[in-house]
């Protein structure tokens, strides 16, 4: 669906996409993910035709971009792209209109869009008077209304609490049941986990790594991840060398990498004679995937 390949730009001397390959397979949803600055809008913006690139080549459908590949992308951008003082409606039928829907169509999209973001009852209320959440997936609804093939969603759900989040998880899920690509960004792992079958870990303007969470798993050597609480760190993190445990620190939380499941009781048993206030397994997080990749490149 979406091919790019030795992707540059620079601004002035701050070159921002550095030789960006990236594919994404129809019906995907795929996950861009990275640091403040990776250069992810600016991936975005250049795929949008937007912006233009130094160099490389990015196709959609096997087409280069251009205004024809512009009506089978529809975008949401970070920042709503929404006339406030228009109801939704309204701001849909300006947003129709742009992409050539003519008027029996676009009324019957517009109905199906309000529908498929939940909002078809605040059809007539100006976007000035609905909440966050709500302006959200009505910046959604823009990038769905002319039905486009590919949907890129720039963080779609920074800044939402959490039930609005749901929501709009939810409108990711409805539009990978009916098979239409998307590419989103986010700053959210776990909205990344969820959601994306594939995800890119973007550094620097490169992609560092991708794959789906268990293709990523397979880059960090640990099966399982234990947390720990206990004032004698030392002792047992000299303790989990003994044993082949790499530690790490997640933010206050000691951490060591197991290179093999084992029950909770067997690992207890490893740190014996050192008294532990709390312990905890989990899996392999993407989290912990990505901060690995990030400090160790
Ligand atoms: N119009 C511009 N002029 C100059 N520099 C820019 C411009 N737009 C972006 N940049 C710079 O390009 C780099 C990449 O920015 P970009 O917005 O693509 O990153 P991002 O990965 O989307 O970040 P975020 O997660 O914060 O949205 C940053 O260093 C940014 O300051």
């Amino acid at each position: 669906m979406l091919t790019i390949k030795n992707l540059n730009k620079s601004y002035g001397r701050n070159q921002v996409l550095q030789n960006l390959n990236l594919h994404i397979e129809p019906g995907e949803v795929y996950g861009l993910i990275g640091a403040n600055g990776a250069g992810k809008t600016t991936t975005i913006n250049i795929i949008c035709n937007l912006l233009n690139a130094d160099s490389g080549d990015i196709t959609i459908n096997n087409q280069p971009i251009s205004a024809a590949t512009k009506r089978i992308i529809g975008v949401a951008p970070q920042e709503n792209l929404l006339y406030k003082t228009l109801s939704c409606e309204e701001n849909l039928q300006f947003f129709g209109d742009i992409y050539g829907l003519n008027r029996q169509t676009r009324q019957q999209r517009i109905r199906e869009t309000l529908l498929a973001v939940n909002l078809l009852d605040k059809a007539k209320h100006p976007v000035e008077t609905l909440s966050g959440g709500m302006q959200r997936r009505l910046n959604i609804a823009v990038a769905l209304v002319h039905q486009p093939q590919l949907v890129i969603l720039d963080e779609p759900t920074t800044g939402l609490d959490i039930e609005s989040r749901y929501e709009v998880w939810e409108l990711i899920r409805q539009l990978k049941n009916q098979g239409i690509t998307v590419l989103l960004t986010t700053h959210l792992l776990d909205e990344a986990e969820r959601l994306c079958q594939r995800i890119g870990i973007m550094k620097n303007g490169q992609i560092l790594a991708e794959g789906s969470l268990a293709e990523l798993r397979t880059l960090i050597p640990a099966q399982e991840i234990v947390l720990m609480q206990t004032e004698f760190e030392a002792q047992a993190i000299a303790r989990a060398e003994k044993y082949g445990f790499t530690h790490r620190r997640y933010g206050n939380d000691l951490a060591f990498w197991l290179p093999e499941p084992l029950e909770l009781k067997e690992i207890i048993a490893r740190f014996e004679g050192i008294a532990i206030d709390s312990i905890a397994r989990q899996p392999v997080r993407l989290e912990n995937i990505y901060l690995e990749l990030m400090h160790h490149n």
